[in-house]
């Protein structure tokens, strides 16, 4: 079953509530909520508040993708704000088996995050103990990039180990997803496709998510 999570990134932030709604009207299985620090990436974008906020407002589970440093001190706050997947970056967490069973003590599903630059090995530790894992398609901190497709080796890579070790975990793509990208991550083996500017900048988001489910 292949999931479509629009990125509020791209989306309205005068009219938040309504561009959620718009996008679950139109299909969308997740939220992704993009969180920046400036440090771990060099944007700041949103936090705590806005995933409060959004809660009541999502009858679809939200998807929250820390791209900070030092995420144990914030995951409380998120699962607390009513986060239901929590996804930390492995570049930005160094004792990733302590931060992964930080997030599952707090009922939410945990999710590894890794950059277009690192290699998968990075991740192998942790595969067997994760829901989720979040391959970048860009370099992270800015929505509307472009795909950088010879990730598309990394998350064959990462379907074949979790076959053997972890076949319910979902593999989730994130930056520069369209209906072309989305194609080949599929046949890749990605279930989950993050689409922020695709989707939000489409005249009919319905119609965008459909065509990146394929
Ligand atoms: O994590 C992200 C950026 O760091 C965003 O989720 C991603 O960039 C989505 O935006 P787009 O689909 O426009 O590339
Ligand atoms: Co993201």
């Amino acid at each position: 079953m292949v999931k479509v999570a629009p990125s509020i990134l791209a989306s309205d932030f005068s009219k938040l509530g309504e561009e959620v709604r718009d996008v679950i009207n139109g299909g969308a299985d997740y939220i992704h909520v993009d969180v920046m620090d400036g440090h771990f990436v060099p944007n700041i974008s949103i936090g705590v508040p806005v995933v409060e906020a959004l809660k009541p407002v999502s009858n679809v589970p939200l998807d929250v993708h820390l791209m900070i440093e030092n995420p144990d001190q914030y995951i409380p706050q998120f699962a607390n704000a009513g986060a239901d997947i929590i996804t930390v970056h492995i570049e930005a967490s160094p004792h990733i088996h302590r931060t992964i069973q930080l997030i599952k003590d707090q009922g939410v599903r945990a999710g590894v995050a890794i950059n277009p630059g690192t290699p998968v090995e990075m991740i192998a530790p942790i595969l067997a103990d994760v829901d989720l894992v979040l391959l970048m398609t860009v370099n992270p901190g800015f929505g509307g990039q472009s795909f950088i497709d010879r990730v598309t080796d990394k998350i064959q890579d990462v379907y074949k180990s979790a076959q053997e070790i972890n076949p319910t975990v979902e593999i989730e793509v994130d930056g520069g997803i369209n209906e072309e990208t989305a194609k080949l991550c599929r046949e890749a083996g990605a279930n989950v496709l993050v689409a922020g500017s695709s989707v939000y900048k489409s005249e009919q988001r319905n119609l965008a998510i459909e065509a990146i489910r394929g």
